[in-house]
């Protein structure tokens, strides 16, 4: 088994690095992070290995995930480039930075993927949406790019100029979902619901309401109408959540984190 390396085990890559060892053996991944104190600890909890440098990684490994924050890729990017071969298939996670930009650095002839995971990839409830060039690389390896991903959870083969769009609506909304989830609880407490229960319910709410609209493939506008009595409980909460622009709330933050990504 080709093996998969991970360059930056933090938030993200530790995320991978877990959802991988629902499919993977141990002996399949490692991991390198400057923060060696992070590996060490990282690996105690896994059990997988980890490597000094970068490049030792590179080496080890024919899959590689670069997990670290865009503003460290330049520096990265160019310490890499002469330890990754044409045989390596190079997975960025970076929002923002092109196929045709991590080429540039790492040489023309290197191959990329460019995918934007979730954090509920350590659970293998990740989505992940994934773009590459179809002809530079194998069956195999394209089944391996496959089973990289869906080891994490979904994934989706997008087209390159909608990737930003993917950032928005996966790669960052786990953070908004949490925002609700604690603002919904917040709210059960004030009148007097315990913290726990109040976590539970609104995050088992979150959970169900979500599978309602994968599972029964119903329209999220119908559902909602199932659970809006006439005259009832929740409309009058809908018309309060319309009233202070819930919906455009939400749009204004993909509008927010789209112009981030066109930054970077
Ligand atoms: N956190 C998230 O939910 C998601 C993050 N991403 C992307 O994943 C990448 C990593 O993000 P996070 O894990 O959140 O950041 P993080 O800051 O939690 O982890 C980055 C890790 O990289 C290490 N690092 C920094 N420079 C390095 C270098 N030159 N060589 C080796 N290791 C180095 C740091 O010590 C740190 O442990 C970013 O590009 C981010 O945009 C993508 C999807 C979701
Ligand atoms: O906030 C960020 O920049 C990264 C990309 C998607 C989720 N976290």
């Amino acid at each position: 088994m080709a093996k998969i390396g991970i360059i930056g085990i933090g938030n993200m890559g530790y995320a991978i690095a877990k959802g991988l060892l629902k499919q993977y053996g141990k002996e399949d991944i490692v991991f390198t992070d400057v923060n060696q104190d992070r590996c060490a600890q990282v690996s105690k909890e896994l059990g997988i290995d980890w490597v000094k440098t970068n490049q030792e990684c590179a080496k080890l490994a024919t899959y590689i995930v670069l997990a670290v924050k865009p503003q460290y890729f330049d520096p990265l990017l160019e310490q890499l480039k002469d330890t990754v071969t044409e045989k390596n298939v190079i997975i960025s996670i970076a929002p923002g930075i092109t196929t045709t930009q991590l080429k540039e650095k790492l040489g023309e002839e290197k191959r990329v993927v460019r995918a934007m995971p979730n954090t509920p990839a350590l659970l293998g409830e990740g989505m992940t949406g994934v773009c590459y060039d179809e002809k530079s690389f194998s069956d195999e390896e394209k089944h391996a790019i496959d089973s990289i991903f869906t080891s994490l959870g979904k994934m989706r083969i997008v087209e390159e100029r909608l990737m930003n769009a993917v950032v928005c609506v996966s790669g960052s909304s786990p953070a908004y979902v949490y925002l609700f989830i604690e603002a919904l609880a917040d709210s059960a407490v004030k009148y007097g619901l315990p913290r726990d229960a109040a976590y539970e319910m609104a995050a088992q709410a979150v959970v169900g309401s979500a599978r309602m609209v994968l599972e029964t493939g119903e329209h999220p506008g119908a559902l909602k109408d199932k659970v809006c009595s006439p005259g009832g409980t929740t409309i009058a909460g809908v018309s309060a959540l319309e009233e202070f622009g819930f919906r455009n709330a939400v749009i204004k933050a993909s509008d927010a984190c789209f112009k981030k990504c066109e930054k970077i």
